[in-house]
């Protein structure tokens, strides 16, 4: 009997502390976190400052974006959003974190947010080692040049134009007008541009008028993939989310992955000389340790067109979706526009990568639109290095996570004038240079979509041909506008992000142009 009780009270004693530790040790951190941590002094929400549980709560809702550009709005450019990160809204810290400075190398990315998923190899993206990082920018580069762009210009042009063939059969099936989802028709549009120039064979959505399934599990699955990086925070939560993951979804994870490999396969096996993005790599694929060769292992090849082909496109389609979204609900900027584009070239085949290269109000809008709907929502941290650094004058310790949301940097009050207004004239010349625009003072090298440094866009060449030869066939060829029906325009403000924004439909009503 005493030994019963004596086994009870051991077992409810190591009960006790077990409580102890799961409920003390975090409230004990919580207020180190708010009192004695390095970065206490720094403003924001004080319950976001003592633990990473509301930031992750709000990554998984689709809200963190919304929820720190209101901290920035109340508490100022820089404010701490968990216990070791903080965010900027700045425009000084696009170089102190993202730039090498004399001695220094740039931020490295932080492997919580960025290393791939356990088991799966690096690539561009993914590759947070630094060497690995430098050695497939370095070989892909060639692909990304203005060079390699006039190479890739009529490729650009099929697609576009089959974008257009497609809305002309729907404006004239519908009788002198059309309503279409313009979110999902520029997917297939730079969906099937990419696949082209990273594969040689398109993705073939504009020719089925439906989204690719591997395109369609990228989509379905973008709360699921916030979700499973939040959990790395926690050891424990992570192993079981693990165990949770559904048979069918490993199963169509792994499908598409073999996707992939063939994709690249082919393409390597293929005779063709073009140059497109794998033929700068071709002959340097290796099966081999990168760290004692100078060639790309062939997995860390297939993990960087896995993430090429994302990035590629689904930022691009973005873009275009948001500046149809702005044009139809602002008629002026629109009519300006639309003069622009159909006073400056005598025909639709007159619209090139270069004769829309200069174009001055076009320019404008795309800008204006990056500014208010960057395609990438949010930066995730780079690390602070070991022996801390200095970022917009203030020392920060080794270990700080350092992030950007850039709907808060690029609408923050003391860097733009009527910052959350669609204002194009802020990038016209009569804007620069007139100290009497209110917009002369407008910080304008706070717009950073493309971010800076050695992680920057790799494509942001092609981003801009395709931005600005969609929207001038578009324009040239249709007259546009909002439906009739409110119930169907979207805010963007209000669109969810969690790795990347949520798929919406934004509908247009298209009409053959009237003059
Ligand atoms: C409007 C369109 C686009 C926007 C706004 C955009 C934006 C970005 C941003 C913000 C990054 C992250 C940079 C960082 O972590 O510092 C990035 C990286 C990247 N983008 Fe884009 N992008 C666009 C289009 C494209 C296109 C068309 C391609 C390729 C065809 C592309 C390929 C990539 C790649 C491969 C990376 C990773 C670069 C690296 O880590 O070295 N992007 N892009």
């Amino acid at each position: 009997m005493d030994a019963l009780v004596g086994q009870f009270s051991l077992t409810g004693g190591a009960l006790l502390v077990a409580i102890l530790v799961i409920l003390v040790r975090p409230l004990i951190l919580s207020i180190y976190n708010l009192v004695g941590h390095p970065l206490s002094p720094l403003p924001g929400r004080k319950t976001w400052a003592a633990s990473r549980v509301p930031f992750l709560w709000a990554l998984i809702r689709g809200k963190l974006v919304h929820e720190i550009e209101d901290m920035h709005r109340r508490f100022g450019p820089i404010v701490r959003v968990a216990p070791d990160e903080v965010a900027y809204a700045h425009p000084d810290a696009w170089n102190d974190i993202l730039q090498a400075k004399a001695g220094y190398l740039p931020f490295p990315k932080d492997p919580t947010w960025w290393a791939p998923m356990p088991g799966a190899a690096p690539g561009l993206v993914t590759g947070v080692d630094h060497d690995l990082h430098a050695l497939v920018r370095r070989q892909l580069s060639p692909g990304f040049t203005s060079r390699a762009l006039a190479t890739q210009e009529g490729t650009v042009h099929q697609y576009v134009d089959l974008l257009v063939e497609r809305w002309r059969e729907a404006v004239s099936s519908g009788q002198g007008e059309a309503e279409v989802d313009v979110m999902r028709w520029f997917n297939y549009m730079t969906f099937d541009i990419l696949g082209d120039l990273a594969f040689a064979e398109s993705f073939e959505c504009l020719q089925r008028s439906e989204y690719h399934g591997w395109i369609s599990l990228i989509f379905d699955n973008l709360k699921f993939n916030g979700a499973m990086i939040s959990a790395r925070f926690y050891p424990m939560v992570d192993s079981i989310l693990a165990m949770l993951i559904p048979a069918s979804l490993v199963k169509a994870q792994k499908a598409h992955a073999q996707l992939i490999v063939d994709k690249v396969r082919r393409r390597l096996d293929s005779t063709s000389q073009r140059l497109d993005f794998i033929s700068t790599i071709q002959t340097n694929i290796q099966d081999t340790d990168y760290k004692n060769d100078k060639g790309l292992p062939l997995d860390v090849v297939h993990a960087t067109f896995s993430e090429l082909t994302i990035a590629g496109s689904e930022t691009t389609a973005m873009a275009l979706s948001a500046a149809l979204n702005l044009l139809i609900h602002h008629v002026d900027e629109r009519e300006v526009l639309v003069r622009e584009i159909r006073g400056h070239f005598g025909s639709y085949e007159e619209i090139t990568v270069q004769s829309v290269r200069d174009m001055v109000y076009m320019n404008a809008v795309l800008n204006e639109v990056l500014r208010l709907c960057p395609p990438v929502p949010w930066m995730p941290p780079r690390k602070v290095p070991d022996r801390g650094r200095m970022v917009c004058g203030r020392w920060l310790p080794g270990g700080t996570r350092v992030s950007i949301t850039f709907t808060s940097m690029h609408r923050e009050p003391t860097s733009f004038h009527a910052p959350s207004s669609f204002c194009p004239e802020r990038w016209l010349p009569e804007a620069t240079d007139n100290p009497d625009s209110p917009f002369h003072n407008d910080k304008r090298h706070a717009v950073q979509p493309f971010t800076l440094g050695p992680h920057s866009c790799i494509g942001q060449n092609l981003a801009w041909a395709e931005m600005r030869i969609a929207l001038a066939k578009v324009l040239w060829s249709f007259d546009i506008a909002a439906p009739e029906d409110e119930k169907k325009w979207v805010v963007w403000e209000s669109l969810r992000t969690f790795l990347l924004i949520e798929k919406k439909p934004i509908a247009v009503v298209l009409k053959p142009r009237a003059d």
